[in-house]
């Protein structure tokens, strides 16, 4: 079998805090195939952007640190290559959309100074080349009048025009892979729409594949193909978009879609709140929340991953052998 384009396993990363460590992701693993999107769920704090952030080392050391895993990008193992290596992999054949983009623009450039430098450092390319690709980008990702706006500062934008001038950024070298973490929960709804249409786009273009970062089920809903599911630096369950929104299995992911959103708005809370991120619970880390925990729950890891028909599985002691169809998830389903 190929190797997929991305592969993620067992990924550890912790932060030394004041209050002890934090084991943000812990033992996370999943797959990108080319061209596919991965879309990352999970209430707030269960690890998404620390898992997105550990693929090209992005994690601040200190308070953080990569302890263990692997993670591998088109055969490479990231973890063999170079300070100077793994920047040549950042804004080249992985670009990154961060949750957080202050940042992301130099207040002292303007923004067609930026879009040139990002393509002019990792393509040979003249400056006029460059300016033409940054153009084109700028007026893909919906900035009007691009010929007058691409000499403005990123002051001059508005929040949603920013974010839309990062989304061209990280886009600027044609990435195989983007990373893409809540990349356009700042924008409103058709905006929203007309970025998705272009990521769509791009995928179909040019079979870029994608991580994508988000609390919005309906964005799932419209642009995986897969779905990982986490909850305080686990993973919960796994699979085509199709099975887990049909036949979500875990009681997180249940607990997830029942207080499923309309579109643009926010996950509505599950009851009790996220473990305390360094004394995180035994067994399975959702137990303490759980409608249908049983005491197997409460000892041990993680529970091992269930295969829950086809291309889906989850992290339940209920799927387990011994509790082959559990009957108190189906009188749940309601
Ligand atoms: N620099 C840091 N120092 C200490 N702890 C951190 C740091 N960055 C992240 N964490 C902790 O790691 C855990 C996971 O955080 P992360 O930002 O990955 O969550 P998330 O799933 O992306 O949440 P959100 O949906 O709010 O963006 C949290 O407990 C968070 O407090
Ligand atoms: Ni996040």
């Amino acid at each position: 079998m190929r190797e997929p384009l991305l592969s993620v396993r067992d990924l550890h990363t912790q932060f030394d805090t004041d209050d002890g460590t934090v084991k943000a992701v812990d033992g996370v693993s999943f797959d990108v195939e080319p061209g596919e999107t991965v879309c990352l769920v999970g209430e707030s704090g269960s690890g998404k952007t620390v898992a997105c952030e550990s693929i090209t080392k992005l994690i601040p050391t200190p308070p953080g640190e990569i302890t263990g895993g692997e993670v591998r990008f088109d055969g490479e193992d990231l973890a063999d290559l170079s300070s100077k290596q793994l920047r040549q992999y950042r804004g080249g054949r992985i670009g990154h959309v961060f949750q957080n983009p202050q940042g992301a623009l130099d207040p002292v450039y303007t923004v067609g100074e930026q879009l040139v430098e990002a393509i002019r450092l990792h393509r040979d390319v003249s400056k006029k080349a460059a300016r033409k690709r940054a153009v084109e980008l700028l007026d893909r990702v919906g900035i009007g009048d691009v010929s007058e706006r691409i000499d403005d500062y990123p002051h001059q934008f508005s929040g949603g025009m920013k974010q839309r001038v990062v989304i061209a950024m990280a886009l600027a070298c044609d990435p195989d892979l983007l990373i893409a973490d809540e990349p356009t929960t700042a924008l409103d709804v058709t905006i929203q729409a007309q970025v998705l249409r272009l990521l769509n786009e791009l995928q179909e273009e040019r079979g870029m594949a994608m991580v994508f970062v988000t609390h919005d089920l309906g964005v799932v809903a419209e642009i995986a193909d897969r779905v990982v599911v986490m909850y305080a630096g686990k993973v919960m369950e796994t699979g085509d978009v199709y099975q887990v929104f049909e036949n979500p299995s875990h009681p997180y992911t249940k607990a997830l879609l029942k207080c499923l959103p309309g579109r643009g708005r926010a996950l509505e809370t599950i009851g009790g709140s996220l473990p305390d991120p360094t004394d995180p619970p035994d067994g399975c880390r959702f137990h303490p929340r759980c409608p249908h925990a049983v005491p197997a729950c409460e000892e041990g890891g993680q529970p091992a991953f269930e295969d829950v028909g086809g291309n889906h599985e989850a992290s339940c002691v209920l799927y387990g052998t011994e509790h082959e169809q559990p009957e108190a998830l189906e009188a749940d389903d309601d």
